[in-house]
């Protein structure tokens, strides 16, 4: 087994997190942690808290009450792009992708984060600019031959099938090199082969990366599969916790699920 799949120790602990949006209480007092190099689950019925606890994670949502601990450090306030400073990444529930760029120019955005040369120093240094973007091409190009999406690199985003699209989006994603990776339902709308395509690509990031993966998904057996651990939310507040097999007997998330507000 390659040594970054061993699960190291706890990098992001979320304490207590409550978030409300008016009257509607979308997590109540949810603590959760995040071990290093895992392959973390969140899973739960339509509108659990799923994609608010994910944007707490990110930063995108401050809680009223409870605090984000990572690395070692109770988290301020923050906006999402100081999560990407700190190597977390993610991907969206619907594509966000710019639909009319080409495969690989919308890669390159996700490395933005990692070029030195501003614009202005683009404009007068163009020596420098230029030697700059070699040297984060070939990272691309490493991304692009790991997705095997080589095929379609010239190719705008909006002529793909979805299934590809959401690659490119993994693949933009991992362009910043993220310690972390968020992925929200990375799945949706795949068919069967599309599905395990992308389990596969997931698996491969986690392992050969070493990146920790924290997602949310529909697909229980994609999730049972995949999952070191896995979190269950059900109407904003957590029913489980644990791996695979303690889940899959754990009685309140049977009876979440077969309750059928799934
Ligand atoms: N920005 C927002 N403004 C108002 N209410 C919100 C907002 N975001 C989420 N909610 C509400 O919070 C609750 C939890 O929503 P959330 O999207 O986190 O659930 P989810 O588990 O991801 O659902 P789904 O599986 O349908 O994506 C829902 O009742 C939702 O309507």
């Amino acid at each position: 087994m390659n040594p970054h799949r061993k699960i190291g120790d706890v990098i992001l602990q979320a304490e207590a997190i409550s978030l409300s949006f008016g009257g509607v209480k979308a997590l109540s007092n949810i603590s959760l942690e995040v071990r290093e190099h895992e392959i973390l689950s969140i899973i739960g019925p339509n509108g659990a808290g799923k994609s608010s606890m994910l944007n707490v994670i990110n930063g995108v949502y401050h809680p009223q009450q409870g605090h984000v601990v990572y690395r070692g450090k109770t988290r301020e306030r923050m906006r999402p792009h100081e999560a990407a400073r700190q190597g977390i990444a993610r991907t969206f529930q619907n594509i966000a992708l710019f639909k009319g760029m080409s495969v690989l120019d919308n890669i390159m955005t996700g490395r933005n984060l990692k070029m030195r040369a501003n614009f202005i120093q683009q404009a007068l240094y163009w020596g420098r600019a230029q030697r700059e973007e070699i040297a984060q091409r070939a990272y691309v190009e490493k991304i692009i031959d790991f997705l095997e999406i080589q095929h379609i690199r010239k190719t705008p985003v909006g002529r793909l099938p979805y299934g590809l699209q959401k690659r490119v989006e993994l693949a933009r994603a991992l362009a910043a090199e993220p310690s972390m990776l968020l992925l929200d339902e990375p799945m949706a709308g795949m068919n069967v082969e599309e599905k395990q395509d992308m389990c596969r690509f997931i698996l491969d990031v986690n392992d050969e990366f070493g990146t920790t993966i924290v997602l949310i998904e529909h697909d229980m057996g994609v999730v049972m599969d995949i999952s070191d651990r896995i979190v269950v939310l059900d109407y904003g507040k957590k029913i489980g916790d644990g791996s695979p097999d303690e889940i899959r007997v754990n009685p309140d998330v049977i009876a979440a699920y077969l309750g059928g507000s799934h």
